[in-house]
């Protein structure tokens, strides 16, 4: 606690040292940010518009540090309180006890989409076509490859990324040994309608009319609280290895991340939540795909961009991601051994003003092979202001918190993005 409030003090120093903002009269500078806060604000001229996203570019980007100064430590939201505000049905929670099922349920039957023909659902394995860059980290070139593939793609392999190989064996053991436990023990640590972490349907569930052949668990921060409720005797096993792996993903997201940044040109006071700052928001996703009777007319997970900055994400050796490419449709992402995929997230899309895609991806099931998943899921605290980070143009979206993003998304799934949008690109 003290030393939250020590840097609570250096941080309100350099905020009064350097903040020009702090010239702004503060009823002005708040009815600015209202007006810019708009959802729906609409501009009857260019040149207004322009007017507006300049004096925007005044409050937030130029002094971004002024929102990263002033989030208070101890009153800052936490993930889980973002989500509280836009509480789930509990059918849209519980998932269906996949193993009593022998056909598949009209509930999870999903009608074939235009995109899907023979190449990208039946045979989601075939090796044809377009796959996303495999990168190496130890490569010389790292940045500027990762750099294109988050241009055209939203999304890599990487190899050599230095996380210990019995981390990630573990992780997958502990999955496994969760989603394997009876349903009536998993339902004793299942999410409440308003919380965040815990055992339950994906979150986008209530967005589709059909349901997903998909069982998740959430971790934001210690898993203990979830983990006692399903191992009363035995759930230090479980916890240890989650923050291990939630420890050593952070590192990886936080050098991943100071490699795009420096890549954008972003300067080291727009960094600097990287590494200091103790409530970023993380979150550990563990999915599960059961065999599924009819895996050509299920969905494992269905289609949605990851709301992060960035998420890194470990599967078992089994097929069954997917991401959407223009003109190639669903292009499978094979797993190689000790390799793992990142999405670059819609916070970094608009971070870097529309410069990196954040990739459509989905997941499809599979008739004989159970599939596993980890995801790390990494992005700035929840007060962090979101705004492009360096403009070489006017900015596409409009400033708004982590927290607002989160909301607006919780509402609005795949419209989020557009709805904060001030220009096409
Ligand atoms: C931090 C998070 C991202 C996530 C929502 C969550 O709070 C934890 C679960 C994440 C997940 C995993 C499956 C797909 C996804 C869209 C969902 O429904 O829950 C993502 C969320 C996201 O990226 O918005
Ligand atoms: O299971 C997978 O491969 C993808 C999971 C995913 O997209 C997610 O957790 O957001
Ligand atoms: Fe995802």
């Amino acid at each position: 606690m003290c030393q939250l409030r020590e840097k609570e003090k250096t941080n309100r120093q350099l905020r009064e040292k350097e903040n020009t903002n702090f010239l702004i009269p503060v009823v002005k500078r708040k009815k600015r940010e209202r007006e810019l806060a708009q959802p729906h604000a609409t501009f009857s001229t260019r040149k207004e518009l322009k007017m507006k996203q300049e004096s925007a570019f005044t409050i937030y980007g130029a002094n971004q540090h002024f929102h990263l100064a002033s989030c208070n430590f101890e009153m800052a939201t936490t993930l889980s309180e973002a989500y509280r505000d836009n509480p789930l049905h509990l059918h849209h929670i519980i998932p269906l006890d996949f193993s009593s099922i022998r056909t598949l349920p009209d509930s999870h039957a999903w009608p074939q989409s235009e995109d899907d023909d023979d190449n990208n659902k039946d045979n989601y394995d075939n090796d044809d076509g377009p796959c996303i860059p495999i990168i190496d980290l130890m490569d010389p070139n790292a940045i500027e490859l990762i750099g294109l593939a988050c241009e055209q793609w939203g999304a890599f392999q990487l190899k050599n990324h230095g996380i210990p190989l019995n981390v990630m064996e573990e992780v997958e053991e502990e999955a496994k040994r969760l989603f394997n436990l009876p349903v009536n023990r998993k339902l004793k640590a299942l999410r409440s309608g308003g919380g965040a972490t815990g055992y339950g349907r994906a979150r986008i569930s209530p967005f589709f009319p059909k349901h997903m052949w998909h069982e998740g668990f959430t971790i934001m921060g210690s898993s203990c609280d979830d983990a006692k409720k399903m191992w009363p005797n035995d759930y230090a096993r479980f916890c240890n290895t989650m923050d291990n792996y939630q420890n050593q993903m952070k590192m990886l997201a936080e050098k991943l991340t100071n490699m795009i940044f420096n890549l954008l040109g972003v300067s080291e006071e727009q960094k600097a939540w990287i590494n200091t700052f103790p409530q970023l928001c993380e979150a550990v996703q563990l999915n599960f795909y059961p065999c599924c009777p009819e895996p050509n007319r299920a969905m494992g997970l269905a289609p949605h961009t990851d709301t992060s900055l960035l998420t890194i994400l470990h599967q078992n050796q089994t097929n069954g991601l997917q991401i959407f490419k223009e003109g190639a449709g669903w292009v499978p992402v094979h797993p190689h051994p000790h390799t793992l995929v990142v999405h670059t997230g819609d916070i970094l899309h608009i971070l870097s003003n529309s410069r990196f895609r954040c990739a459509l991806h989905r997941v499809m099931v599979n008739g004989l092979r159970q599939r596993y998943s980890m995801a790390y899921f990494y992005g700035p605290p929840m007060d962090y202001v979101l705004s492009p980070l360096v403009l070489h143009s006017l900015p596409l979206f409009r400033s708004l918190s982590v927290k607002e993003y989160i909301g607006i998304k919780a509402k609005n799934l795949g419209g989020a993005l557009n709805l904060i949008r001030m220009l096409q690109n």
